[in-house]
């Protein structure tokens, strides 16, 4: 099975790495596309897979088609692409409130559908993905769905109305806590750590945290508290994270992420 992907830049290219780092296919059997000869190259040179600059053409070599360009062109390429599309093909868009209903409308022929949100810590095998299939999908093309979306970190299947929540929560949180990395290892600086160590300090300190969650299965506060000692230095910072609004910060970025990919 042939995978295609039209766009290839960040969110493709850490998909690709993914699949072909757990052998899923190999490089012959993944075919890009790009608008420009120098996109082309880099993808290549970068991935090794079969390129092009026609997106017509990944359609009639593939059968699963990723659509990874950003949401705002979509129409466009399904324009340029629809006729091609067959009852073979799979075509999956992985931009946010790009719903499946609106797919297949601007398809306008039945199409099995599938709508994937996955997250730049794929580039480096930790993504969180999530998806959800059109009723034309079979089950064992939903598993090799998951055996996709697997290659490049965890996933799992949830119901199509949770997806702009989950966009929220797992597509645009790496970027809030890179600012969150970011911001510590400043002040990390400005307390005399060298700039280089900062960053790192500060990712595996986040790391760790986010593995205790996963590993531990305890509650996030009951490993806060864990932390913080009676009249210690850390509940002087949780006083003052709260009289910033820390929480209300993160509660209302990621509410306006999830009702702004709503309206894409
Ligand atoms: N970057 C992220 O963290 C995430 C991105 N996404 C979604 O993934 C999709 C791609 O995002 P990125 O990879 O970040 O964007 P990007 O800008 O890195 O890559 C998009 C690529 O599509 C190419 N492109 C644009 N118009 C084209 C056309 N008509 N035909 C062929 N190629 C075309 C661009 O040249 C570019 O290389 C978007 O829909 C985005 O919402 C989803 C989850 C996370
Ligand atoms: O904001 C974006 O373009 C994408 C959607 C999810 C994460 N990044």
């Amino acid at each position: 099975m042939k995978i295609g992907f039209i766009g290839c830049g960040n969110m493709a290219s850490a998909m690709i790495g993914g699949i072909l780092k757990k052998g899923i296919v190999k490089k012959e059997e993944i075919i890009v596309s790009n608008l420009t000869e120098a996109g082309s190259r880099r993808s290549r040179e970068k991935l090794g897979v079969e390129t092009t600059m026609d997106n017509r053409q990944v359609v009639t070599q593939a059968e699963i088609v990723f659509l990874a360009v950003k949401p705002q062109f979509y129409e466009e390429v399904l324009t340029e692409i629809k006729d091609l599309l067959t009852e073979k093909h799979i075509l999956v868009g992985i931009a946010p409130g790009k719903t499946l209903k609106w797919l297949e409308d601007t398809c306008g022929c039945p199409v099995k559908t599938v709508r994937l949100m996955p997250n730049t810590p794929a580039q480096v095998g930790a993504g969180m993905t999530a998806g959800c299939c059109n009723d034309r999908v079979t089950e064992e093309e939903a598993q090799k769905i998951r055996e996709i979306a697997e290659s490049f970190g965890r996933f799992e299947f949830i119901p199509e109305r949770l997806m702009d929540a989950f966009s929220a929560v797992c597509g645009c949180s790496p970027a809030y806590v890179f600012m969150f990395i970011e911001a510590m290892a400043d002040a990390a600086v400005a307390q005399g750590l060298p700039r280089s160590q900062a960053y790192s300090f500060a990712a595996q300190a986040v790391m760790g945290s986010a593995k205790m969650v996963l590993e531990t299965g305890r509650h996030p506060a009951e490993l806060k508290d864990m932390v913080c000692s009676p009249a210690g230095s850390t509940i002087e910072g949780v006083r003052i994270l709260e009289d910033k609004g820390m929480r209300s910060a993160v509660f209302e970025a990621l509410t306006g992420a999830a009702e702004k990919g709503k309206r894409l």
